[in-house]
């Protein structure tokens, strides 16, 4: 459970010489009745954790495909809650660490305390919270604690050194690293020097680094593997998804890995 399970999962990785793929996929896009086989599924393809997304109106940091996603499990009129009943249901039917991606917002409406203690209910192993600053942590982090919950945090391109070194250093799980400045969405191209970043990055964090946002290609995943312990894809793979394009997501898998069983 919490952070062991993902870094027993990360050390599986490794031990295997892959990269990490994370997927991240939106909770209720779909409908809820849907999540079971899409995490089966995703488990089944050889990602490493999931990203589960929880829709909120207001999405800061996403780019149009993520926010789509959003409406669509708005509109489904999923909630935190009934995010957490459905997971706490589906205990048991697979193995694969789950990773919730939230705005503060929603966990503030439904308590801190609650939250945590609900997450470890529902089998959740880790949160990413995008628009909480390392200045305001303490409004969640010792409710986290106390539930063994990793607490991921995001580092970005525009970080200044010293804040990156403090954010690697405090990261649980892993180290979620930002490779634009902007937005989620998938991009042609990287800039000249993320392979720089993403090894500086290696360098001073003891949790392993995973590389997200733009990720679109197994060249993509190929390439920032290089520098990095993995990846994030949360666009593609929603796009995937749409598209009812399966072996589109295993080819993005598979690039993760060292052996990988489709060419
Ligand atoms: O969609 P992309 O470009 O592949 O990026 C991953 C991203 O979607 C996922 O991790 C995420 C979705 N919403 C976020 C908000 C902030 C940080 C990260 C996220």
């Amino acid at each position: 459970m919490g952070k062991k399970k993902l870094s027993d999962a990360f050390a599986k990785v490794k031990e295997n010489s892959d990269k990490a793929f994370v997927p991240y996929i939106m909770a209720g896009d779909g409908g809820l009745s849907i999540l079971e086989e899409r995490i089966n599924l995703l488990e089944k393809l050889g990602a490493t954790a999931i990203e589960l997304g929880i829709p909120f109106s207001d999405p800061v940091a996403d780019g149009p495909t993520i926010q789509a996603a959003g409406i669509r499990a708005l509109k489904e009129e999923v909630t935190l809650s009934s995010i957490l009943l459905e997971l706490q249901k589906l205990k048991g039917t697979y193995n694969i660490p789950i990773v919730i991606m939230t705005y503060l917002n929603p966990i503030f409406a439904y308590g801190v305390k609650r939250f945590a203690e609900d997450c470890t209910k529902a089998g959740v192993d880790g949160i990413i919270i995008p628009d909480l600053p390392l200045e305001e942590e303490e409004l969640v982090s010792s409710e986290l604690e106390k539930e063994e919950i990793a607490f991921i945090r995001l580092v970005s391109i525009t970080s200044t050194e010293e804040r990156k070194t403090e954010l690697a250093n405090k990261t649980e799980g892993f180290l979620y690293a930002v490779t634009v400045a902007g937005i989620t969405g998938t991009r042609d191209s990287y800039q000249n020097d993320i392979g720089e970043y993403l090894s500086s990055l290696k360098a001073i964090s003891k949790s392993p680094v995973l590389a997200g946002f733009g990720v679109a290609t197994p060249e993509h995943v190929k390439q920032l593997g290089q520098y990095c312990d993995g990846v994030v894809v949360g666009s593609k793979i929603i796009d995937l998804f749409q598209h009812h394009d399966l072996g589109g997501i295993q080819k993005l898998i598979q690039a993760s890995k060292c052996n990988p069983v489709v060419g």
